[in-house]
C-alpha cells in the first residue's frame, strides 16, 4: 500500500504528526473565492491526447478502501495548458452522502456533489513516484460532477473489476478553456505538496441515481459505507489562485 489508510474525519489532526507536509502551507483542497483569482490570459486551453481509449484497451476499476480508482495507461497525456509533458496514472472521485454534497474544492463556499481527480505525473521523472516527490512532479485536472444524465461506469463489486476504454475526456467537462490553476498538493497523506492543480469551472453532469448509487454502494475499508471521502478546504498562506477566463 503506497498510504496507510487515511482516516476521512477531517477533525483529526493526526496526519500532520505522522506526515509533516498534511501541516505545509501549499495544502489542496481549497475554497476558491472567485474573487480574489488572478486572470491570466496566458493560460491556454487545456489540450488531452490519447484519451480516447478503443474498448479492446480494459481498465482496472478497484475500490482501494477510500475511493474508486480507475488506472489508466501512460497513453493519456496533457498536451496543452502546462508547460512541461504530463502523463495519466490513474482517476479517482471524491464525493458525499445522502445527506450531502462531497467535493473537495469549493467555489465561493459552495460544495458541489461530487469531484472527479485525473492524476498525472511529468514525465521528465521515470514514474510517478519519482515524480510525486518533486515540485513539479503531478498534475491533477479536477472537474465538479453536478446532478444529470452521464454514463459513467463504476465498480458496483466491491475490490476491482476491470472495464473496456472508452473516451476518458467524457468524463471531464465539454470546455477546458476555463479553469483555475494553483499550487497544492495531494489531498491525502503524504500530502506531499508537488500539485499543479487544474480545477474546470463547468461542471460534468451525473444522473442523480447514478451519484446515490455511487455513495451507497461502495464500502470502506472497515466495511462500512464509503462516504464523505473528502478532505476539508485548507488555508491559501497567500497563494494566488489563476483563471483562464474573466
Ligand atoms: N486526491 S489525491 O489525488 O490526493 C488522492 C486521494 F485523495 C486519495 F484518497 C487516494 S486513495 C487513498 C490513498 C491510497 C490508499 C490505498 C491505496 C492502495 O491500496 O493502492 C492507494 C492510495 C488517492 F489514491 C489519491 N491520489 C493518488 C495519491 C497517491 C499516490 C500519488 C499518485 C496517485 C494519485
Ligand atoms: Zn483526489
Amino acid at each position: 500500500v503506497l498510504f496507510p489508510r487515511a482516516p476521512w474525519s477531517p477533525a483529526l489532526r493526526e496526519w500532520d504528526s505522522r506526515y509533516p507536509d498534511c501541516g505545509g502551507a501549499m495544502q489542496s483542497p481549497i475554497n476558491i473565492n472567485t474573487a480574489e483569482t488572478v486572470f491570466s490570459p496566458q493560460l491556454r486551453p487545456i489540450q488531452l491526447a490519447g484519451y480516447s481509449l478503443s474498448s479492446k484497451e480494459m481498465l482496472k476499476l478497484k475500490n482501494n478502501g477510500h475511493t474508486v480508482v480507475l488506472e489508466l495507461p501512460e497513453l493519456l497525456a496533457i498536451a496543452g495548458g502546462y508547460a512541461q509533458q504530463y502523463k495519466a496514472v490513474q482517476l479517482h472521485l471524491h464525493w458525499g452522502s445522502p445527506s450531502g454534497p462531497g467535493s473537495e474544492h469549493t467555489v465561493d463556499n459552495h460544495r458541489f456533489p461530487a469531484e472527479i481527480h485525473v492524476v498525472h505525473y511529468n514525465t521528465k521523472y521515470d514514474n510517478f513516484k519519482e515524480a510525486m516527490v518533486h515540485p513539479d512532479g503531478l498534475a491533477v485536472l479536477g472537474a465538479f460532477l453536478g446532478c444529470s444524465a452521464l454514463t459513467l461506469v463504476l465498480p458496483l463489486a466491491d475490490e476491482e473489476v476491470f472495464v473496456p476504454g472508452f473516451n476518458i475526456a467524457g468524463l471531464l467537462p465539454a470546455n477546458l478553456n476555463l479553469y483555475f490553476q494553483y499550487n497544492g498538493s495531494l489531498t491525502t497523506p503524504a500530502c506531499y505538496q508537488t500539485v499543479k492543480w487544474t480545477v474546470f469551472n463547468q461542471t460534468v453532469q451525473l444522473s442523480q441515481d447514478q451519484i446515490s448509487l455511487l455513495v451507497t454502494t461502495l464500502r470502506g475499508d472497515d466495511d462500512s459505507p464509503l462516504q464523505n471521502n473528502f478532505r476539508g478546504v485548507q488555508k491559501l498562506h497567500g497563494r494566488h489562485v489563476l483563471a483562464s477566463f474573466q
